[in-house]
């Protein structure tokens, strides 16, 4: 397959990084996953303009527009014929010989980005997942989609080992969001997730829900609730680029509420469906 690295489409097994890239020694970088439908980039801008946004916050110089970054990806999308799938790109603040300092100015970024078939997760979607819960024990910048996701990898290895899909990550008894997911409630007929700050990354797909709901008479909170709130709620689900509208059916071996699919998340997955259709004209 093709991938496009450091402004050249090149063949994946061309592809070989420094030992010294900061991506790989400092987890010194940031990423984005854009999911491609039909062969068509889905909330592109949304994704491109957060990356820059996570450049920004961490001092990475970019050098390219969401516009422009949005033809190279069409263009390596075209390359590989991907029809349903995901594009992850990367971009590290680049080489330089190791110093947790900043390297000067103008060092070049390391830019990655390359192309996976991802089959959408029918099964999940249409039966529901389970989770459990853990302490989130990230730092405090959880806002910024860096690399530095050992805390995120934890949380997900340990869901994995209780055979579930999902860590819901909590600090003291606030439920912030998955290992790479946001989380939601239901609890009657009012959907409710984590506001946008420092403890939680905005996902494009919390955001594209939020407008759904707007749009069409849900009523939606942004507002932290309790681990007491989550296992009282009449229905949960995830949100991420990959899972869409994730229902989780039990948490730590016990049913949400009826142990069945709610109402709502499936007035939800719909929703989303309509809004895959209408961008992707699937
Ligand atoms: C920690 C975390 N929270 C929330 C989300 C959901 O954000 P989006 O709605 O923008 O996807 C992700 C997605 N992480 C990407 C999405 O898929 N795989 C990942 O690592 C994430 O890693």
């Amino acid at each position: 397959s093709i991938v496009w690295m450091n402004g050249a489409f090149i063949d994946r097994s061309e592809a070989k990084v420094d030992i010294e890239d900061r991506g790989y020694q400092f987890g010194d970088g940031i990423y984005e996953v854009i999911r491609v439908y039909n062969g068509q980039l889905f909330t592109a801008n949304e994704h491109l303009e957060r990356l820059l946004g996570s450049g920004d916050k961490l001092s990475i110089q970019i050098g390219y527009s969401v516009e422009e970054f949005k033809g190279l990806l069409e263009q390596l999308i075209e390359k590989n014929n991907l029809e349903t799938g995901i594009v992850y790109m990367q971009v590290t603040r680049g080489v330089n010989s190791r110093n947790h300092a900043f390297p000067a100015e103008d060092t070049p970024p390391t830019y990655i980005a390359y192309t996976k078939e991802v089959a959408r997760p029918t099964e999940q979607l249409d039966n529901g997942v389970t989770a459990i819960t853990v302490e989130d024990i990230r730092w405090s910048r959880c806002d910024i989609k860096s690399l530095n996701l050992l805390g995120n990898v934890i949380a997900k290895q340990k869901a994995t080992e209780a055979d579930c899909y999902e860590s819901i990550q909590y600090r003291d008894l606030t439920v912030t969001e998955g290992s790479s997911s946001n989380i939601w409630i239901i609890k009657d007929n009012a959907v409710k997730t984590h506001e946008a700050n420092q403890f939680i990354l905005n996902g494009i797909t919390r955001q594209k829900i939020i407008e759904l709901c707007q749009g069409n008479d849900i009523e939606v909170v942004e507002a932290a609730f309790t681990i007491e709130d989550l296992i009282d709620a009449d229905e949960v689900f995830l949100s991420s680029t990959t899972a869409e509208v994730m229902p989780i059916i039990s948490i730590n071996n016990v049913p949400v509420g009826s142990g069945e699919i709610g109402p709502v998340a499936r007035k939800l997955q719909q929703l989303f469906q309509d809004a895959i259709e209408r961008e992707c004209n699937q």
